[in-house]
């Protein structure tokens, strides 16, 4: 379903007069499998995310193709209705002068709905994240992490995409609500089953949700493993991070 195929991606020395350009992804191929939930884990600046905004056409490799069902996701009319993404700043996400409502609707606006027919949609998409139909008057200030989250997450599934690209998504939430919004991601990935890239620094929140995992170090594929398969990694680097995590 989604082919990255060899992708290199350099951005330009901060300095005017400093040369090189500082190269963040090399020679990046993969492909994720309708439903499957694949986990891209690594250190913090490996260029997972930006890895991420290219899967999402929000940026575009310097060389290589990054294809949705053989189609160019650099068009918009590619990614529309199939790619959504949920990511870590929860509170940006949102438009502050929103009410859920609102939030809800903008996508929902895109698909020619009658308004009956997009109120009780809202107050599905609610349920499914886990969040009463009262919620759809509140403001975001007038959230919590894991109550914003489950809204960006509602917003994310509306359109039922066929690739759901999740970067640091549960990151800035505490302990005991981020294992419930994994939790609530393992259901819907079941229910709806739409694939997942779950790009994390945490490998055992990956574990918990994903089927594969690709291991991601300075812009490369380290090593691709099946969640089974974790205590068996070859690469110290992979080891290294299943030590630190205590997995
Ligand atoms: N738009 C940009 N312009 C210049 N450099 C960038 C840009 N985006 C990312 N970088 C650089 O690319 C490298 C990889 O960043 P990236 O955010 O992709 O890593 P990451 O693995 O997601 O890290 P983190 O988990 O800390 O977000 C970093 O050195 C970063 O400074």
């Amino acid at each position: 379903m989604l082919e990255v195929q060899s992708i290199h991606k350099s951005f330009k020395a901060s300095g005017w007069l400093t040369g090189k350009p500082q190269k963040v992804l090399h020679d990046v191929s993969f492909h994720c499998l309708p439903g499957e939930c694949l986990g891209i884990i690594g250190e913090s600046g490996s260029g997972k995310s930006t890895l991420g905004r290219l899967i999402l056409g929000l940026d575009q490799p310097d060389s290589g193709k990054v294809l949705f069902e053989g189609q160019p996701v650099s068009q918009a009319k590619v990614r529309r209705g199939n790619m959504s993404a949920v990511f870590q700043n929860y509170t940006s996400s949102m438009n502050p002068y929103f009410t859920v409502r609102e939030a809800l609707l903008e996508p929902l606006g895109l698909q020619s709905r009658k308004e009956e027919d997009r109120e009780r949609r809202m107050k599905e998409l609610l349920f499914q994240v886990g969040l009463s139909p009262a919620y759809l008057n509140k403001a975001p200030h007038e959230l919590s992490g894991g109550e914003a989250q489950r809204v960006c997450i509602a917003r994310a599934i509306s359109t039922q995409p066929k690739l759901i690209v999740m970067d640091e998504a549960v990151s800035s939430l505490d302990g005991s609500v981020q294992l419930q919004v994994l939790e609530l991601l393992k259901g819907l990935h079941k229910q709806l089953n739409t694939a997942y890239i779950f790009i994390t620094h945490d490998i055992q929140a990956a574990a918990f949700l994903c089927d594969r995992i690709l291991v991601f170090r300075q812009g490369r594929i380290e090593e691709s493993l099946h969640v089974s398969e974790l205590q068996h990694a070859q690469s110290d680097y992979t080891r290294t991070l299943l030590s630190m995590s205590m997995y």
